[in-house]
């Protein structure tokens, strides 16, 4: 069943082997990402949140049901299509950074824009105003604190106009304080460049800054308060 949605997982089925038994992780799991909305994705450690970040970055296949990203079936995908996706579509922000360590930070923002053909955009300078990095472009990462290489990776993420935005615990490494801040400045960044935010949080407070907010649990998704 085709539809309009950004991302649309119908009927999903994951499990894991540990070659000995199934564990079984996604059970006829629905989901629907609309163009430009914005959603926690929250449970408990091990009931599959990064496992399902995976499977919509295309990741992780799905051992049953079907993934439809901008209304197209995903189940035949090559990895070109994959990777078309990956690199004009969607924006990914990691807990633990994973920036080019060797570069600096207008190198890392500008790596994505490289795969796409592109240069340095009016959009990059809006980043790294809003995101203070101004001062930090010529600066290594390596020699950055935990709350500037994070706000770089969200740049980053961003500096293509991702469709989607799929950021798994992007404040698990800052305290609470730096942790609000990127995500009040994650929330007006999307809003601005209308991309659509999957955000893996176990904090509330981090939830709060998402229109919607799911809760998986025993590997289906229910509304949470
Ligand atoms: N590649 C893999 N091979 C085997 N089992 C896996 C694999 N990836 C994840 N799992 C298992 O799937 C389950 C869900 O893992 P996942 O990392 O998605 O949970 P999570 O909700 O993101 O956890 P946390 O909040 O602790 O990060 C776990 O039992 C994990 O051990």
């Amino acid at each position: 069943m085709a539809n309009d949605s950004l991302v649309s997982l119908n009927n999903a089925v994951k499990q894991f082997t540990d070659g000995v038994e199934e564990h079984s992780v996604l059970s006829d799991c629905h989901l629907k990402i609309e163009a430009g909305s914005s959603t926690a994705l929250m449970g408990a450690s091990g009931s599959g949140k990064s496992t399902l970040m995976n499977i919509i970055a295309g990741f992780e296949p799905l051992n049953a049901g079907q993934l439809y990203l901008e209304g197209q079936d995903t189940t035949n995908w090559h990895d070109k299509q994959w990777s078309n996706f990956r690199i004009h579509k969607l924006g990914v922000v990691f807990q633990q950074f994973n920036l080019l360590t060797p570069l600096n930070v207008r190198q890392n923002i500008a790596f994505p824009l490289s795969l796409e053909g592109r240069g340095w955009h009016d959009w990059c300078d809006y980043l790294v105003e809003t995101l203070g990095l101004v001062s930090l472009l010529d600066r290594h990462v390596a020699a950055l604190s935990g709350g500037q290489q994070q706000r770089v990776a969200i740049a980053r993420a961003l500096a293509s106009q991702p469709k989607l935005l799929l950021a798994d615990e992007p404040t698990g490494n800052l305290d609470e304080q730096s942790g609000l801040e990127v995500m009040e400045l994650l929330s007006t960044i999307t809003n601005q460049g209308n991309t659509a935010v999957v955000l893996v949080t176990h904090s509330a407070e981090c939830a709060s800054f998402m229109q919607s907010r799911l809760q998986l649990i025993n590997g289906q998704l229910y509304e949470a308060s």
